[in-house]
């Protein structure tokens, strides 16, 4: 945990500030329900009111990242349990406040960053190495592994809706497994058990009495089949993972069990909610329906749109992936997703690293001191692209620079660049799934940026929809554990709790098609030039790309140089 960095509480609008207060609401409260937010950055708990969802309670601290090499990003996966307790101790202390307390809690949701991997020893109960970050590439190697056996880096886009790449969980067992001896032996022994950060947590919260994961989580891993929902033989055994290492793979919203932990506050509160943290955040958009898009911007940003009870397969790029399953009997709902890795980490760049910024907070006032990006691009392929590229082998440039360029020009072009890669996706969305996207759910810290908001109204040609309630992923937790059968705090309508409660901020672009299409060209220019600019690592993917290309060409390669063995042979017997 961070020391010193605790957050402030974002519930703008408290409801009850005494128990006077409380009791002349109108609204007869059914029961509270607490989310565990366990995000990249910011770890949080927040208590809501049902059936009114109004955030009463919350407290965040900051996580840390250990980034031992170029592309490797760790973290602690105790330190993550342990600033989970500290937030629900602290959210739990501010209730009597509002004239609530810890035995009002009914029920508690989990969303959590996806695909990020964490193993340990089932019977110490002790991770057996730090969890691996969604984001980090050291997995290169095992890609290429797995490339060798398979060749293609789509070979399980059918079953799975995901590409071969580092991203994904079951790379990073595999390399786990490969190369940290205890994780070895672990699994030698039976002792390993692995699993997505939501499991970690509830796993602990158990006592180890839970090994369970959501189908949203399970549908990031690389190792579920999107039809039969369960973990794939096929897959199972070309990653070589053993399946008594994985959870079982459960609904979003059903009574999993008990917190038992005696180290937990929540102790003795049920567990009903457990959703991927995008996933999360599209259910609290109310994105619904089909073609409903929602884009939340943080560290990376992620653009899901729902394409309803059936899996839309991408040929552009695209993930498919389980939206939300709300009970076990419910429908299985789908979504088709980009990824954009580097979005809000590209300030923290300037911020941190670079030293342009004082704060990732200041790039509005610094970018809207330039009318203009003065022709800059940037793009923070820090570790490769993804979505719609998958080019591991990508490095960021800043491209157009001129004597006249100053920071604030950077500072708009990394601003632009996070429109620009969301543009990027929803051509593809349109592209894919034909569906006609007319406007943009925005959420996530970085919408308090007024600038981007206009910036991506004006790249993308669509009005942008800036949901008052920044923190649609808890929220959207919090309604999945409330209405979860047996709990009952609340239905689903969401319909109804859309008007009812989420509020928009719209941004409606001023920018004309010709003047998009002239910028937009720019971009892919520069993006094309980023490409391909890591040539030494001849252990990615890209190279196993180049091999499978040049196998596919392989009848043309042979034609070739039997027509020159042909030539010389004659021109040998021509001499003599
Ligand atoms: N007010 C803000 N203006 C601009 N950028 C912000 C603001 N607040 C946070 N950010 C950016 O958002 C990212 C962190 O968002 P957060 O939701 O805490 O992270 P995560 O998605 O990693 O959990 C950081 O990369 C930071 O640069
Ligand atoms: O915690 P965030 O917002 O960076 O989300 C991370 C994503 O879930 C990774 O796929």
């Amino acid at each position: 945990m961070t020391e010193g960095k605790n957050l402030p509480n974002s519930s703008a609008d408290v409801p009850f500030r005494s128990k006077e207060l409380r009791k002349q609401s109108l609204i007869q409260h059914t029961g509270l329900v607490g989310v565990i937010d366990e995000g990249t950055k910011t770890i949080g708990f927040s208590i809501y009111t049902t059936p009114d969802f109004k955030e009463i309670a919350a407290h965040r601290v900051e996580l840390s990242v250990i980034t031992p090499q170029d592309g490797w990003y760790e973290q602690d996966p105790l330190e993550i349990m342990a600033s989970i307790n500290k937030c629900a101790e602290e959210a739990i202390k501010q209730l009597p406040d509002q004239g609530f307390s810890a035995s009002d809690i009914s029920t508690v949701g989990i969303t959590n960053q996806r695909e990020t991997t964490i193993v340990w020893d089932a019977v110490t109960g002790k991770p057996l190495y730090n969890a691996l970050v969604w984001k980090d590439i050291r997995t290169s190697s095992t890609v290429e592994q797995i490339l060798a056996k398979v060749q293609d880096p789509n070979h399980f886009r059918n079953s799975t809706g995901l590409p071969i790449s580092t991203y994904f969980s079951a790379l990073k067992i595999r390399w786990l497994k490969d190369n940290v001896p205890e994780v070895r032996r672990a699994c030698r022994e039976n002792r390993c058990k692995a699993g997505t950060v939501d499991s970690w947590i509830v796993w602990n919260l158990t006592n180890g009495a839970l090994h369970i994961t959501d189908v949203t989580n399970a549908s990031r891993t690389l190792l579920m089949n999107l039809e039969t929902q369960n973990w794939d033989p096929v897959l199972l055994k070309t990653f070589a993972i053993k399946e008594e290492m994985l959870p079982t793979i459960r609904s979003c919203s059903e009574i999993f069990g008990k917190i038992t932990s005696e180290r937990s506050v929540l102790r003795g509160m049920t567990l009903s909610g457990i959703l991927g943290n995008q996933q999360a955040s599209l259910l609290g958009q109310m994105c619904v329906k089909p073609g409903q898009t929602k884009n939340t911007y943080r560290s990376g940003c992620f653009l899901l749109c729902n394409t309803g009870d059936k899996p839309v397969f991408s040929r552009h790029g695209l993930l498919t992936t389980v939206a939300y399953k709300l009970g076990p009997h419910a429908p299985t709902i789908y979504a088709i997703e980009g990824a954009v890795s580097v979005a809000g980490h590209a300030l923290s760049w300037l911020q941190q690293k670079v030293r342009l910024l004082p704060d990732s907070r200041d790039a509005e006032k610094y970018a809207e001191m330039v009318p203009t990006s003065g022709d800059v691009y940037f793009v923070p392929a820090f570790t490769g692209l993804y979505a719609p590229y998958w080019r591991q082998n990508a490095r960021g440039i800043i491209i157009g620079l001129t004597q006249f360029t100053r920071k604030n020009h950077i500072v708009r072009a990394a601003l632009e660049s996070i429109c620009f890669q969301t543009r990027d996706i929803l051509e593809c969305m349109h592209q894919e799934c034909g569906y006609e996207i007319n406007k943009l759910h925005a959420d996530g810290k970085l919408t308090t940026n007024n600038l981007l908001m206009q910036l991506q109204a004006d790249t993308a040609g669509l009005p942008v929809f800036r949901s008052q309630l920044m923190d649609s992923t808890a929220f959207g937790a919090a309604m999945c554990a409330a209405q979860a059968d047996g709990i009952n705090l609340c239905k689903f309508e969401p319909e109804k709790r859309y008007y009812e409660n989420v509020h928009y901020d719209t941004f409606l672009p001023t920018t004309t098609d010709l003047e998009r299409k002239e910028r937009y060209g720019k971009w892919k220019r520069a993006v094309e030039r980023s490409l391909g600019w890591v040539i030494k690592q001849k252990n990615t993917r890209e190279h196993s790309e180049e091999n499978y290309r040049m196998l596919s060409s392989l009848p043309a390669s042979i034609f070739l140089i039997s027509s020159f063995a042909m030539l010389v042979h004659s021109l040998a017997a021509t001499a003599h």
